[in-house]
This record gives C-alpha cells, structure tokens and sequence, in this order.
C-alpha cells in the first residue's frame, strides 16, 4: 500500500487477525475506521479469516452494533455500500459492551474474544486499537495484561491515536506503561498526516527524481513553507482543544512530522527503522527555543468573531461552547524553525497552522533562490521558482518556473507544471495506516524517539505561552492569522506563498499564486 511494497510485501491481503477496537461507540471509529475497513474489504485486503469486536460501555447487541456500523459506512465511506457483500462483511463484526475502567470486565471480553476466534478458525493474531481518549490507554494496557488478552500464541500489536502525552513527562509515564505490557515494536503510534497520499509522496519524488537531490540543500533553497490551515473552529472539542491548543494537537505532531519528511537525509535502505532514523536526526538538529528568542521565532495567535467558509457570521474562540472566556489557548501558530546541519544550515522552515482560517488547505512550499540580477531579473522582477507539494484539497505537485510568453517580445511570465491526481481516487490516511499497522508495517508510525524529541522541542515553547510570551494576537476568523505571521517571513525577506483556495487580494497578484499562475 505505501511506497515500501517492494520491501515490505504490502500490496497483498493481510493476515488472518482478531481487530479489538476500544471505542468503537465513538466518532472516530464511525467517521474513520469503520470505512477504512470497509474499503479494505472491497479492495479485497482483508483476509477470509478476520473478526472485529467492538468494545465500549454502550449496550450495543452484536446486530445492533451492525446496524451503527452499516450507518457511518453509509455516511461517511467513500465506497458506497455493496448489497451484495454487505451480510458477508457485517458478519466479521461482534460487540462486547466494556467499561475499561473495571479490570473485571476484561475477563468477560477475553471469553468474547477467545468464541470469536473459534468461530472464525483464528489462529491468536490480535490488533488492539485504541480509539479513546489517553487518559485510558495505561489502564486498558495493564486489564489487557491480566486478564491474559494479551497473551498470545500469534501476534499482536497496540495500535493507539494521540495525543501522546501534553508533555515529555507524562508521555514518558504512559510510554512505560505500555511497555510494561507491549515491546516498542508492537506499538503503533498513530500520526494520519503520515497517512496521506502526498506525505507519503515526499519521499519517492525526493529520492526516485534525479533532479531533486542536487538542489535539496541550502545552496539551492531560500526557504520552506508548511502550512496546514483548518476552516473549522473548535466545534464540539473543547474540553479537549481549550487544553491543547494548536501547538499540541497539531505542531507536536503533524507538522513536525512533515519537516522531517522533508528536511530528513537519504535512509541507508528502504527499511523501516533506517527512515525513523534518518527522521529522528531531524528532531536532533532541529534548534530548540530558550525562553529569550522565542517571541523573535513564533507566534501565536488566537480566533476573535469573523466569518466561517459560507459567510456567515462565527463566533470568537472565547465566545464558543465550552471555551474558558478568558482563555489564551493559541488556536494559530506559526514558528521560524531552523535545522542545524550542512545541508539546512541558513534555511528557514517556516510552518503554520491554524483554525477558523480562510481555506483548508495543506500544502508545502519549496522557494528555491533568486536568479542572479541580470538578464531578465536585473531589478528582481522574476519569481523564484517553488515546488509546491498540494497535500490537501489537491493532491499532487506543480513546479513554477518562468518562461517567456509566447508571441511576445520576450516577456516573462511564471508558468506552472502541474502533476496531481484525484483525491477521491486514493485511498483514505486511515485506511493506509490500519492497512500498514494490521501487517505489521510501522514505517508510516512514529517512533518512541520521535514522540520524545519532538515534546523535547515543543515543552518550552509551552512553557513560554504559560507565561504568556509571545503575547497572543488576535486575528478575525476567515482570515490567514495575525499579521505578526506575515511580519515573521517578511523580516527575512519573503512572503508566505498562498495555499490553495486562499482569496487572493489585489495586494497579492494572481500569478504570484503558486501553483496557479495567469499565463
Ligand atoms: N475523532 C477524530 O476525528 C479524531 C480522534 N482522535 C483521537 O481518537 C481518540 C478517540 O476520539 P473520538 O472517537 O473522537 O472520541 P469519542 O469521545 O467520540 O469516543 C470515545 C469512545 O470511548 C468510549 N469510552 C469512553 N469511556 C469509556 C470507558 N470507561 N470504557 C469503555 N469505553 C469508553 C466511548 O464509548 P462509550 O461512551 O459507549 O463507553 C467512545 O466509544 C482520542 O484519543 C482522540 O484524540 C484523533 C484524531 C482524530
Ligand atoms: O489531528 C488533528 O488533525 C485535524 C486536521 O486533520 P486534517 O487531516 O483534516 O488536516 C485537526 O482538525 C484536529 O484538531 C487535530 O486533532
């Protein structure tokens, strides 16, 4: 399934396997996880010989819990679903009404588990998925520990969402309580930006295209720009959200992670462990903030009342559901990183990420250096040339380059090639990593290291918001963040680039839009 299938043998139908989800009641099991293994069904990747059990505190019947599975498939699968093969698909499907909390219940679910298995002939080849909330992932580890679930004669794996921790200390204590029960190897920390397509994509355009290798470094390269913007608020989170803050739910995380796809060396091999490990060095030269320069390399921003994608009227982030009123949770941020090694030396990776902005849009821009200023750049009227890699609405890259208008007397315009591909057509983030975690593939995971260095890098930019440095700006929803976010790349000589779906002002010339330049 991913780019490994040489190595790894992905590509084929997984093993026979029992898939244990804990949460299955809840929103992401509904939304994502149930179609993914729908999708996988169709796709004829799931082996004749699986079962999955459903395990939360709702008192489901295994036919009425089928019954809320048939209903998110419907709603939200991008396979429609199949008359014909539904019975037989449904029909891997049973619940065990759990609450996680009582080590007790545990027994009654390994009994469940344990029928199933012999009703299907599996042999104990276990998946333990863990689609709640992390306050219960330790708890769940040591139940699944005593009650002998995770004893097996096969193989298994913990498969588990994040957040991991909201800092080094308390990710390091649920860490070592899932390895009083399950070897680093068998735990599968899930990062779905890790998932996507074009993530993914990164590393065969770097190391499958001759053309790339000799320009990616700081000869070559101006600047990065990683922007992952939301159009959504808050929305029901809050509780969760007002705690976290983008810096948490989505620096930590998902844009680390695409620095490192980036900015990592060549891996010795295509193998798992020697990419976490070119990835990792990443995190180790990236320049950790101290409490006096981080006002000079991050802002933090917050959504005061604007208006949402449809034009209507959204309220501020204090003013939401849930929400401390006097809250200064950053719901925006956006940081000058700088990668301490010879070929990032000098090269700032700017990234930015943010609610209630004014498109969804993912999207990673390379800005290669300036033409010298002669011949047709003598007063820098050229544009650089970008490599934009459309993570998200679009799917696909485009390189901008200058060329002269056709017909004309020689003037220069920017013009665009383009590669993408339909989203629709590719497989969903979740159906890729369940696909990989169920074989055993944890390429597409992050590794403990990972987890460690990226809080490594993160704690004191917490720390500083704590203490309130840099002060939080506001900035209208619908928009691109403060302007201290524009003042951040300007000072360096830039500009952020314009994401797909941007409403391109006056200020910012159509052709200046890469990707979708006006020839
Ligand atoms: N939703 C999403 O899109 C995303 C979610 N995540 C992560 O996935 C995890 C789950 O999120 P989400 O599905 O949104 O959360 P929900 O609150 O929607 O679901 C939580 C689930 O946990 C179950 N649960 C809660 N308490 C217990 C208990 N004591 N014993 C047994 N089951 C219990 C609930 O079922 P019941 O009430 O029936 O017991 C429910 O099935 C979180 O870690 C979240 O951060 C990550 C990325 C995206
Ligand atoms: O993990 C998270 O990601 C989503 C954004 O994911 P995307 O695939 O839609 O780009 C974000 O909304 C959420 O707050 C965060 O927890």
């Amino acid at each position: 399934m991913n780019w490994l299938e040489e190595e790894t043998g992905a590509g084929r139908v997984l093993p026979p396997h029992t898939f244990i989800l804990f949460g299955a009641t809840g929103d992401l099991a509904r939304r994502k996880l149930f179609p993914a293994l729908y999708s996988l069904f169709l796709d004829k990747r799931m082996p004749e010989q699986f079962a999955v059990v459903g395990v939360a505190r709702k008192s489901y019947t295994a036919d009425s819990f089928r019954q809320e599975l048939r209903a998110a498939i419907e709603e939200f699968a991008r396979d429609t679903v199949k008359a014909d093969t539904w019975e037989d698909f449904a029909a891997h499907f049973s619940y065990c009404p759990v609450d996680v909390r009582k080590a007790e219940e545990f027994v009654k679910l390994n009994q469940h588990v344990e029928e199933v298995e012999q009703q299907f002939g599996l042999p104990q080849q276990r998946v333990f998925y863990l689609a709640m909330a992390p306050e219960f992932f330790g708890e769940v580890a040591l139940h699944l520990y005593d009650s002998k679930l995770s004893q097996v004669s096969g193989w298994r794996r913990l498969i588990i969402e994040k957040p991991f921790g909201r800092d080094l200390a308390s990710a390091e204590v649920l860490n070592s309580q899932l390895r009083e029960v399950f070897e680093e190897e068998e735990i599968y920390r899930i990062d779905h930006y890790l998932g996507k397509e074009m993530v993914q994509n990164i590393e065969v355009l770097r190391f499958a295209n001759s053309i790339f290798e000799p320009v990616w470094n700081n000869r070559s390269i101006a600047n990065v720009q990683i922007t992952s913007s939301e159009t959504v608020g808050v929305e029901d989170r809050a509780s969760y959200y007002d705690k976290a803050g983008a810096l948490r739910d989505m620096v930590q995380n998902h844009m680390l992670q695409m620095v490192m796809m980036v900015a990592m060396e060549p891996p010795s091999r295509l193998k798992t462990e020697a990419i976490r490990d070119e990835k990792v060095k990443v995190l180790r030269s990236l320049r950790r903030f101290t409490s006096e320069d981080i006002s000079e390399h991050v802002v933090r921003g917050q959504y005061a009342a604007g208006f949402d994608m449809k034009g209507n009227a959204a309220p501020g982030y204090r003013d939401e559901h849930g929400v401390d009123p006097a809250s200064n949770t950053e719901t925006f941020i956006a940081a000058r990183l700088s990668i301490d090694n010879f070929r990032w030396a000098g090269v700032p990776f700017y990234i930015r990420t943010g609610k209630r902005m004014g498109a969804k849009a993912t999207e990673i821009v390379i800005q290669f250096k300036d033409m010298p200023r002669m011949y047709f750049n003598t007063h820098g009227e050229l544009l650089p040339n970008l490599l934009v890699i459309h993570v998200f609405p679009e799917e696909g890259i485009s390189i901008q380059l200058n060329a002269k208008r056709p017909g004309t007397d020689g003037t220069v315009v920017p013009v665009s090639m383009e590669f993408s591909q339909e989203p629709d057509n590719s497989p969903e983030a979740y159906e890729r990593l369940l696909y990989d975690g169920i074989m055993g593939d944890s390429t597409f995971f992050t590794r403990w290291d990972e987890v460690s260095l990226a809080w490594k890098f993160v704690d004191p930019i917490a720390n500083a918001f704590r203490a309130g440095t840099p002060p939080i700006s506001s900035y209208a929803s619908g928009t691109f963040g403060p302007k201290e976010a524009d003042k951040l790349v300007e000072e360096d000589g830039f500009r952020w680039w314009p994401v797909t779906g941007q409403t391109v002002t006056l200020a910012e010339k159509p052709e200046q839009r890469p990707g979708h330049p006006v020839i």
